[in-house]
């Protein structure tokens, strides 16, 4: 098996505008809800690799001028993408600029994490010592970490099913695939389920959506 180092990683956190975030939410939150939800996912998520991964880049790619100023105030790269193209494009405009400024890997971290855990980011970065393509799988078979050396490797299809699709392109270019199945990682934010086990894993931090729960964890939470 090939020894890959990672020397020079830039993490990506997409971040659409959260005007339009959250859409699967509708139905369980206010339109200020699902705002609000996107913002405080997307904050967590720029706090945690501030404070546990101060040695990595970070750049937010975005068309909302909000979300790339509050990425500013935590020192990343900002880049604005006008959305017309959706996630995949977006990710092709952030990888383009990946490379040209000369990074030898990139992992994309979307910013709709519940709980982020540094022990299984540091396990995403080891694996990426002997693979070209580490995904990180989520619940519903997305994709939710993707760490690739060169960061152009491979395609991005993010999508229905996108970790099974981008394990085939792995696996179609040779590439050395390894897919990883984290508790934490595997917990993005899509459904109310998913806020209902969020909540089971930080209730004092979901309280403020707990109007989307299911009253059987109201009870059990917060009575
Ligand atoms: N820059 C950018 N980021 C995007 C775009 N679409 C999705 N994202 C981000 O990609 C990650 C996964 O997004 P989704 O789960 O598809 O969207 P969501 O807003 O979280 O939820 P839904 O609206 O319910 O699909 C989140 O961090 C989004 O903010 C886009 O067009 N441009
Ligand atoms: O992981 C993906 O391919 C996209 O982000 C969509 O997946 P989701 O339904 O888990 O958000």
């Amino acid at each position: 098996m090939t020894y890959h180092p990672i020397d020079k990683l830039c993490v990506v956190i997409p971040m659409k505008s959260p005007q339009r975030a959250k859409q699967r939410l509708a139905n369980r939150l206010s339109d200020s809800g699902r705002e609000k939800l996107a913002l405080s996912l997307f904050d967590n998520t720029l706090a945690f690799f501030q404070q546990h991964f101060p040695m990595l880049d970070v750049l937010v790619v975005s068309e909302s001028l909000d979300v790339l100023n509050l990425a500013q105030s935590y020192q990343t790269n900002t880049l604005f993408d006008d959305g017309a193209k959706g996630l995949n494009g977006a990710l092709d405009f952030a990888c383009d600029w990946v490379t040209k400024s000369g990074y030898d890997s990139q992992l994309i971290v979307p910013s709709d994490i519940a709980v982020l855990d540094p022990e299984e980011i540091n396990l995403l970065i080891h694996a990426a010592q002997k693979a070209q393509v580490v995904i990180a799988v989520a619940k519903d078979g997305g994709t939710n970490a993707l760490l690739t050396s060169p960061p152009d490797a491979i395609d991005f299809e993010y999508g229905k099913n996108s970790a099974a699709a981008h394990k085939h392109h792995a696996r179609s270019k040779q590439l050395i695939c390894r897919s990883v199945h984290f508790t934490n990682l595997a917990l993005d934010i899509d459904h109310s389920e998913d806020l209902e086990a969020a909540v089971l894993r930080q209730p004092e931090r979901f309280k403020n959506w707990c109007s989307c729960f299911s009253s059987a964890v109201k009870e059990h939470h917060y009575a």
